[in-house]
């Protein structure tokens, strides 16, 4: 956890120093008040004391008291914004991390513990930073300063006193030591409940299609009912804490006042006023040192729970991607739109089987190459390598004759457009959408924009929704229909005029003559752009300068439709199960 109070800046260090100094300071004011007691007692025990007297101390007690009051006040506000800095620089420093995982970590960690990790996990912390600068160092300063004050005043009730300390340890002590292990389980069980939770609401619709609410129901309850009956398991056991400290508290004052009397009675009639002001003084700072004991429980109490918390975060944090940048920005040569594959096998992290196996071909500037095969082949697999967003487990993936692992990813990705299998929208504006990102090349004007537009064949529908291209696009573009969806995603593909298209089965929900007059559009629109597509439609990829057909990650064949049609079995079979001899003709 401490190498996580590091990336604290100089400021924040600065107002810890200055709460320990308050700290200092109230704990001097806090322990001013049994002296303050004892002198009313002794005035009040003592023939012919002026009563202006007891008002005087009395006074004074009310004024160190309202002093340790503000004091308090003070040292919460600087805690409060030491622990919400702690807070926000830890969220930003987890995000720009997730950023910069390839998908092998984010599938490594999981998108729902992820969340949890950025959110709840550091909350923990957080609450131990806010309780730990107000308590943990105030309690022991104020146990060793209140004992040195009672310190050899008499061994009775410092007996008394420290059986009471050793009771509270040992039943802290079990405590912990059984709510410990409950703490991690917690953590994971909510990442859980996250997960299952995401998966109930993106999945809504083939939920209620299928009737399965019950089924889903019974998912969530299940992991409901583990993670509550694990807090409540934690909650009773702290539960019993609260009343067994107060039962020693009282336990103790009444020892001490037994003590006390027993003592009183023994004593001449002189010493009786002394004894009974040092037992009224005693018993408060008895309770000054169960109090900062009892403090102290409360922070551990949530040491263990942050503690995890914590490890979980530096988990992430301490993550070294595994796509580690280059140093080009762009190719050192004039090539443009080339990508070039030359023995590339690929296996997925932790899988035991190549998906990718010796694969190997040249797109040149303004190629379209086109890739089918049966599902499950690695088309997708394949042209995920050209971005990195997979590394190649063996083999180079170059473009423009440079290997891509030598790029920056930023550098690389700035001369391509990915369009993937999911059409995916974020939430704002039409135009937002499709002016995304970043090419290296300065924003996107409103003419690319509204060429794009016309290019993905989306005008027809985005010109006529009311606020035209300031339309309202929901989260994940939900409130468009597949078709549009992709055409969007394909729009925004357009705009950023790439040297390589990647259209991952990006054609597949829209209907023969949109997917039609779009390829034909791009073809006349982006004439220099390299085009990969992966297609399970022939229709989609018949005019394509080159195909590659793809089985069980190898490639098994490849040419012109025309080529392939005479001489592939694999793609024979393709094309003759969706189309029929006249129309291959
Ligand atoms: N993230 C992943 N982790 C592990 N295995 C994966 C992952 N994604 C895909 N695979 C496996 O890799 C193989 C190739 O998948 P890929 O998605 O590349 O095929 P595809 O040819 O594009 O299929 P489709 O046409 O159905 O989209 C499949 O056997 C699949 O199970």
């Amino acid at each position: 956890m401490l190498k996580l109070f590091k990336q604290l800046s100089k400021m924040d260090f600065f107002l810890a120093f200055i709460s320990l100094l308050l700290i200092i300071l109230q704990v001097w004011l806090d322990l001013r008040l049994p002296d303050y007691m004892s002198e009313i007692t002794m005035l009040v025990q003592t023939e012919g004391s002026q009563m202006s007297d007891i008002y005087a101390a009395g006074g004074s007690m009310i004024a160190v008291a309202f002093a340790s009051l503000l004091t308090a006040v003070v040292i919460a506000v600087i805690a409060a914004k030491i622990s919400a800095n702690f807070s926000a620089n830890t969220r930003e420093r987890l995000y720009d991390k997730v950023q910069s995982f390839s998908l092998e970590e984010i599938k490594r960690f999981s998108t729902s513990s992820l969340i949890t990790r950025t959110t709840n996990d550091v909350t923990q912390v957080q609450m131990l930073i806010v309780m730990g600068l107000q308590v943990m160092i105030k309690a022991p300063i104020m146990g060793v300063w209140a004992i040195t004050k009672i310190a050899g005043k008499n061994w009775e009730w410092s007996a008394a006193t420290a059986v009471a300390v050793i009771f509270l340890m040992l039943v802290v002590g079990t405590a912990i030591a059984l709510a410990t292990p409950k703490f991690k389980i917690l953590q994971k069980l909510t990442d859980r409940l996250n997960a299952v939770t995401r998966e109930n609401i993106t999945g809504l619709r083939v939920i209620r299609a299928y009737n399965a609410e019950d089924y889903q129901q019974e998912k969530f309850e299940n992991v409901n009912e583990e993670l509550t009956n694990t807090n409540l398991f934690t909650s009773r056991i702290m539960s019993l804490l609260s009343p067994t400290i107060q039962l020693t508290m009282n336990g103790l004052s009444l020892a001490i006042y037994w003590i006390g009397a027993y003592l009183i009675n023994q004593a001449g009639l002189m010493e009786r006023v002394t004894l009974f002001s040092d037992m009224i003084v005693f018993s408060s700072y008895a309770m000054q040192v169960v109090m900062s004991f009892m403090m102290l429980i409360m922070i551990f109490i949530m040491v263990p729970r942050a503690n995890v918390s914590a490890e979980r975060i530096l988990e992430v944090l301490e993550t070294e991607p595994t796509i580690i940048d280059g140093t080009l920005t762009t190719a050192p040569n004039d090539l443009k739109g080339q990508v070039e594959f030359k023995h590339v096998s690929f296996k997925y992290p932790d899988a035991e089987e190549y998906v990718i196996q010796d694969v190997s071909f040249k797109a040149n500037q303004g190629e379209t190459v086109a890739f089918i095969g049966s599902t499950g082949s690695g088309k997708s697999t394949l042209v995920n390598l050209v971005p990195r967003l997979y590394e190649a487990t063996e083999g180079e993936v170059l473009v423009n004759d440079v290997n891509v692992k030598d790029y920056t990813q930023e550098g690389l990705r700035n001369i391509m457009s990915y369009v993937s299998q999911k059409a995916v929208l974020f939430s704002g504006k039409i135009k937002d959408n499709i002016a995304y990102g970043e090419n290296g090349r300065g924003p996107v004007s409103e003419n690319d924009l509204v060429e794009a537009v016309y290019t993905a064949q989306a005008s027809d529908f985005v010109e006529k929704l009311p606020d035209g291209y300031d339309s309202h696009v929901a989260q994940g573009g939900t409130n468009f229909s597949g078709g549009q969806k992709q055409r969007l995603s394909i729009a925004r593909a357009i705009a950023r005029r790439p040297e390589i298209f990647i259209f991952d089965d990006s054609f597949s929900a829209l209907d023969y003559k949109t997917d039609r007059a779009l390829r034909e559009a791009l073809a006349k629109d982006c004439p220099d752009a390299t085009k990969l597509i992966v297609a399970q439609r022939i229709g989609t990829i018949q005019d394509a300068d080159k195909i590659i057909v793809m089985d069980q990650g190898r490639i098994v064949g490849d040419g012109t439709h025309e080529e392939l049609l005479a001489s592939n079995e694999v793609y024979r079979e393709i094309a003759y199960s969706q189309l029929s001899e006249e129309e291959l003709a």
